[in-house]
């Protein structure tokens, strides 16, 4: 018992400590920065709250009472600079040197490693080289059979749900999906989740991302010393235990196949078997620096291409589904683009062609991410300090790119909770910082293609398949201005916005189907 109290005062003690070098450190600089009032140990965490939903309503209301430019704020000791305006995005993003990541990202590092999402520097740019081959033009064709082969299982689970013809809930359904397409593209297995979880994969990949999400937001489990003693550390280590198993088993298959065929075989070989492969195979025969890349090399990357594209591109397909079920109008002239693009043979199987000529399908889509970006704040941390939007920010600090509230920017969105696919139309010649739901500059989102692709597939199909219909006759556009205090939703089927790593709705996306009939 003493040995604990006597523990627990060094802890306590050692974190007050922190706290207080971390407040003096680049203190004078901060507090010309505005921002709302900040408790010391605490920082904005008790405006913050400790609920995802709560945590959203502040930061969107925090960048309309500080007219959308620079807010300073702080996770504990941690200083946070959001920013919310175009220049200021241009100047983080586009930087060969603000490129940095540190927090929250280490929370990935049990599990991503050194992988793109996370690594820096030298590894990180050797990595990116490597990889971007990877979504070449005609890779991503090879892609594009298996996103159609698993949205066709996807719309058979669907028809069970139109068969109902009752409410449920498609953000819950719909990641099986997409997790489906990435691990069959990253990894070139099937896991099978749509038809329910076969491959020990899925939930293993499912435990781990709820581990991570509950770590950023726990303010103890961010100390690795306390998180290792925890329940949630047991479930992270088992699952990443089965997933080196099952990865390591489907690598060394792959490595046998590809030891008996050599390089200008597999360049020449076109039956599908080995595009499938694309991925893992430019890993396995990747050399950087003149070495292959070890198991943990490779095991981080396929790990970061799952984490990285399945849940990301379940919010955008979710998000999207409920924005058509509350606008039927604009549901109406998406179908009628299918329509003119398929004739009657509405369940075929897109082309990629086709794919290119869904331009009214784009909109909604990028009308949808300016809403409801899947990832909607990402963070830099500072090596030196630096001068931004007009303010010299620290060395340590953290720069928090708000892409959710660059979106809803009247000054540049005019009416911003108005759901208008054709504001995109023309918007060709503005600045390309004002809109980044894939980020921007040397660390965008190398997946983007592969995603926008993966959406046209999934969305097309379902609006081609099924009416989209609200929860209930008669909801509004379901859409809420989270920044002003005085919004209140009370209807229980909109969505209220939280952040659990990507952007997800708290109370579910929840719709209809009925089947529709040629
Ligand atoms: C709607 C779908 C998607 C959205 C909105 C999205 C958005 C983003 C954003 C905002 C970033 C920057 C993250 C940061 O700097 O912290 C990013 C990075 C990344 N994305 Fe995506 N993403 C999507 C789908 C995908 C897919 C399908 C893949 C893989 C197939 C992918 C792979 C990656 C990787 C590897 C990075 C890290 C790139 C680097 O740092 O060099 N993403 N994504």
């Amino acid at each position: 018992m003493l040995i604990l109290i006597v523990l627990s005062t060094v802890l306590a003690s050692a974190y007050i400590y922190w706290t207080y070098v971390k407040y003096i450190t680049g203190w004078h600089l901060l507090k010309k920065i505005p921002g709302p009032f900040t408790y010391w140990v605490f920082g904005n965490v008790p405006q913050l709250g400790l609920k995802p939903e709560d945590q959203m309503r502040a930061i969107c209301r925090w960048a309309q009472e500080y007219e959308h430019d620079v807010v300073r704020m702080y996770g504990g000791a941690q200083p946070y600079i959001m920013i919310t305006n175009p220049k200021a995005m241009e100047q983080v993003l586009s930087s060969n040197v603000l490129t940095y990541k540190y927090d929250p990202y280490r929370f990935f590092y049990p599990w991503l490693g050194q992988g793109l999402l996370t690594s820096n520097g030298k590894h990180w740019l050797n990595h990116r080289k490597m990889i971007t081959p990877s979504f070449h033009f005609s890779i991503l064709q090879d892609f594009l059979k298996i996103m159609n082969e698993t949205t066709d299982r996807f719309m058979d689970l669907l028809d069970g749900y139109a068969n109902k013809k009752e409410m449920f809930d498609f953000q819950e359904i719909v990641t099986r999906s997409t997790i489906d397409v990435i691990c069959e593209a990253a990894m070139g297995t099937p896991v099978n989740a749509i038809q329910g979880p076969t491959s020990p994969i899925v939930p293993a990949i499912s435990e781990i991302c709820d581990v991570m999400r509950q770590r950023i937001f726990s303010a103890l489990n961010r100390f690795d010393f306390l998180f290792v003693w925890t329940e949630a550390y047991q479930r992270q280590e088992k699952a990443l235990a089965i997933l080196r198993t099952e990865l390591s088993n489907i690598i060394d298959k792959r490595r046998a196949i590809l030891q008996e065929l050599n390089r200008e075989q597999l360049k020449r070989d076109d039956d599908g078997k080995r595009s499938k492969m694309a991925f893992l195979d430019n890993l396995l025969t990747a050399e950087v620096d003149g070495m292959p890349l070890t198991f943990q090399d490779i095991f981080e990357e396929v790990s970061t291409f799952v984490f990285e594209g399945h849940d990301t591109t379940a919010s955008a397909v979710g998000f999207a589904v409920y924005c058509l079920s509350r606008h039927p109008d604009i549901q109406a002239r998406a179908f009628q683009e299918q329509h003119d693009i398929f004739g009657n043979d509405l369940r075929r199987s897109p082309t990629f062609q086709e794919l290119g000529e869904m331009k009214y399908l784009e909109l909604v889509i990028k009308e949808t991410l300016r809403l409801f970006p899947s990832v909607p704040f990402i963070v830099r941390t500072l090596l030196e300090q630096t001068e931004i939007g007009g303010y010299q920010i620290p060395v340590g600090a953290s720069i928090g790119c708000s892409i959710i509230t660059l979106g809803t920017n009247p000054n540049i969105f005019s009416e911003p909770y108005l759901f208008k696919p054709e504001r995109f139309k023309d918007r060709n010649a503005t600045n390309p910082y004002d809109y980044v739901p894939f980020s921007a500059g040397p660390r965008n989102c190398i997946g983007q293609k592969f995603a926008m692709m993966e959406l046209k597939v999934t969305i097309s199909k379902i609006i081609r398949h099924f009416n989209i219909l609200p929860a209930v006759d008669g909801l509004s556009t379901g859409i809420h201005n989270l920044g002003d205090p005085n919004n209140k939703i009370t209807n229980p089927y909109d969505a209220r916005l939280g952040f659990f790593l990507t952007l997800k709705s708290v109370n579910g996306l929840n719709i209809r189907l009925s089947r529709r009939s040629y």
